[in-house]
Formats: C-alpha cells, structure tokens, sequence
C-alpha cells in the first residue's frame, strides 16, 4: 500500500465521524484533501464547511459544498485535518503547508478534533520534522534569535507567504519533550502569531493510516 492510499484510508474513515445536518471544520494539505473528496460523497447530509485555508476553501467550493466563515456559524462539533507529526499523547506538529494558524483556530473552535495521517506521522518524540511558526514580517528576525535561545535553529521559509500575510519560520534542531510547554513559550514571544504545535489543544482522535488497515487512538 502506497503512502498516499493510506493517507485516503484515514481520510475515508473520518466521514463515519461526521454527525448529519452540521458544519464540518476542514483542514489543509494531502491528507485533508481526500477528507474533503470524501466528505463531497456526503454532501447532502451535511449544511457545509469551515476551511482552514483558501486552498481548501477552493476545493471544497469546486465540489459544491458551501463554505462559511467561521464567524457565522453557532457551533463546530468536528473539525478534520492531517499532521507533520504526532505522538501517542496525540500532540501534533502542524503547518508543513503554512496554514498553522488558521488551523489551530478551526481546532480550537471545534468540539472533536479528528486528525488522519499516514503510518509514518507517528513519532514517540515530536521535533524531527521542523516546528513551523508564522511570525509577522518586520519581527522575522528578532523572532529567530529568540527562537535560538530556545535551542532551535530557525529557517526562513523563502518565497512563502502565509494565507494571512505573514512568514515562516522553520524551526529545525528541537527535541520536543514538553510540547504544551514548548507551545507556550513560543508563543510569548513578541512578533510570533501562533507556532504549529497542537499540545494545548491536541487532537481527541488519530485515525492512522498503516499497511494494515486504519488504526483508531483516543
Ligand atoms: O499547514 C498544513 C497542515 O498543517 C497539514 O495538515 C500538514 O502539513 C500535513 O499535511 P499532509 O497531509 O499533506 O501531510
């Protein structure tokens, strides 16, 4: 089995999470993209969609399912999206595709969050993958030497820009032992608007994707 059929494995089985007649809260990335290719499979049970990017926004739209600001909607009972990483606790590195912080707004918004990955997203220590923060563009710099003191190793993200005008930092060289800890203190430092660790607010469910099948941790 390919990467990618076990990424739509995980994807598919999400939709038996997605109750009738609600807003579906809808991540970003390869892995979201076959949630939302079937969740168009579903359409008529739901009323829409609140996206964590313009990308995902576009290709939900191109499937005909309606797409709401978050500002309009009463409640989010589910919100679907992949990971860079996850541990066994459920805590995620998120933002290889720059869209963090909308995530992590979608996220915090949503009663359940469901997180579908492939077998190889499962770490037992996060920080492999680099630890992506969107900082506003004039603190770039005094962000990164911050970040150095907090034993990373930054790396500006050149030419991308993110969905709400700001840049990244890719933050490479962080053993993440402490995730919700590590969370904060990144957070505090003036200029960064959010970095893509899910500890504070993890996901409730992790369907994996594995050669074996779709496996389910709460
Ligand atoms: O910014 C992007 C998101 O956090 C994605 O959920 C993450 O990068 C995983 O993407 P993929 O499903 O393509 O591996």
């Amino acid at each position: 089995m390919t990467l990618d059929e076990m990424k739509r494995a995980a994807a598919r089985a999400a939709v038996a999470f997605v109750p009738d007649n609600c807003v579906v809260g809808v991540g970003t990335g390869s892995t979201a993209n076959h949630f939302i290719d079937a969740l168009a499979e579903i359409k008529g049970r739901i009323e829409g969609a609140v996206a964590s990017s313009e990308a995902s926004a576009a290709r939900l739209k191109s499937h005909g399912i309606p797409v709401f600001d978050l500002n309009a909607i009463d409640r989010l009972p589910i919100y679907v999206d992949g990971a860079d990483e996850i541990n066994h606790y459920l805590h995620a590195v998120k933002g290889g595709g720059a869209a963090l912080t909308r995530e992590k707004i979608v996220a915090a918004v949503a009663e359940q969050f469901i997180c579908i990955a492939d077998e190889t997203k499962l770490v037992d220590v996060l920080g492999k993958f680099p630890l992506p923060v969107e900082v506003i563009p004039m603190a770039r710099s005094h962000v990164a030497r911050q970040l150095v003191l907090l034993g990373g190793r930054p790396a500006y993200r050149e030419g991308v820009v993110t969905d709400n005008g700001n840049v990244i930092l890719d933050v490479h060289g962080l053993q993440i032992t402490e995730p919700g800890k590590l969370e904060g203190e990144i957070n505090q430092i003036v200029g960064v608007v959010t970095n893509g660790l899910f500890a504070q607010r993890r996901a409730d469910v992790l369907l994996l994707g594995t050669a074996s099948g779709v496996q389910t941790f709460r």
